[in-house]
């Protein structure tokens, strides 16, 4: 005889699949739950991770004043270059935000990362970096200007009334950027440079994250606690092999995925069940690798033997897949594991 408690399951719909793997638990809270859950809460508000409501309005402010800047830049080379009045007039350039801002868990006095979505005409190494740049030198707002075009990802560092701001650039294969341009489009990619995929990515990472966890509120609080975490024990860091922000936001959504009904409390807990226990350099991975149509290298430790020596794969979700973590060694994993 089948028990009415098999037959319900089996008379139950497949669950929802997050991610690569099926859930390992469909739990929801219990009482107790709830109860960690408020306690949780209540410690992150105390522990100052939420910046004020005048610094909010704040940043939204300089992300305005800049969107109106690089406007006004975009419109004044076009005329310079003497393009046709019409051009001039529907000359545009947008600016996106990415990182802990785009994720909603930046803390008081982080960074906003934003990106500069320009069109074709308009390059990086001239346009961006000198006559943007001699513009912002000359704003009395702007403090501390720090171009830095050479880097793997060119960025030009400053701040903003007082807010740090990393601002990227990509010229994209369109004349005219839309205000509503989709980031997560693949054909975005189309007849872009390397600097350019890279400067993108970062939006499309941050937008896929958040399409691909069960639930984006529950994906914060977890995130904001671990990321508090990491950086009272020393471990969050990139440049020093530890896991900067994008990793720990992987590894949390992974972990979100796991258990889709789980809150915060819950799922804080199944984060140190999970990773203590994972095997790696079995990579973490919230949706599988896209191949690579557009040519672009994705990580793929089959193909390249660089990949291979990875110990901590963290793969990012966002066409070309690559691992976040390639700084991790055998020993500040080791370290992380402790
Ligand atoms: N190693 C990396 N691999 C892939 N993308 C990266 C890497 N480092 C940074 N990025 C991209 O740049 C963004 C901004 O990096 P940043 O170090 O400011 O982290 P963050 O997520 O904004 O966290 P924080 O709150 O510390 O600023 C990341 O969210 C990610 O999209
Ligand atoms: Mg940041």
């Amino acid at each position: 005889m089948v028990s009415s408690e098999r037959l319900s399951e089996s008379a139950a719909p497949p669950p929802m699949k997050y991610g690569v793997t099926k859930p390992l638990s469909l739990a929801g809270p219990t009482e107790a739950d709830l109860q960690r859950n408020a306690e949780l809460e209540k410690v992150l508000r105390e522990s100052v991770l939420y910046e004020s409501e005048e610094e909010t309005a704040r940043r939204e402010e300089v992300l305005r004043r800049l969107d109106e800047i690089v406007k006004q830049w975009m419109k004044q080379l076009t005329r310079q270059r003497g393009y046709p009045d019409q051009m001039v007039g529907d000359a545009n350039a947008i600016i996106v935000t990415f990182g802990s801002y785009r994720l909603g868990v930046h803390g008081p006095g982080a960074d906003v990362d934003t990106l500069c979505v320009g069109p074709s005409y308009v390059n990086r190494e001239e346009d961006f970096f000198i006559l943007l740049h001699d513009i912002l030198a000359e704003m009395e707002e702007v403090r501390e200007l720090q171009p830095v075009p050479d880097a793997y990802v060119p960025v030009m560092k400053f701040k903003f009334q007082g807010i740090s701001i990393d601002l990227l650039y990509a010229s994209i294969t369109l004349l005219v950027i839309p205000e509503d341009l989709d980031i997560s489009d693949q054909s975005i990619l189309y007849n872009v440079d390397g600097p350019t995929v890279r400067s993108l990515n970062g939006c499309r990472v941050a937008d896929q994250i958040l399409k691909l966890v069960p639930n984006a509120k529950h994906f914060r609080t977890t995130l904001r606690c671990l990321k508090f975490w990491a950086k009272r024990r020393g471990v969050y860091s990139n440049v020093t092999g530890f896991l900067g922000g994008v990793n720990w936001a992987l590894l949390v959504a992974r972990i979100c995925q796991f258990y889709p009904n789980a809150i915060p409390s819950m799922l804080v807990s199944r984060f140190f069940r999970v990773y203590t226990q994972w095997c790696w350099p079995n990579p973490v991975m919230l949706c599988p690798i896209e191949e690579d149509e557009l040519g672009f290298l994705v990580w793929d430790p089959r193909k390249n033997p660089k990949d291979r020596t990875h110990h901590m794969p963290i793969i990012t979700p966002a066409y070309p897949c690559m691992n976040s973590s390639y700084n991790v060694s055998p020993s500040t994993l080791r370290v992380m594991m402790d």
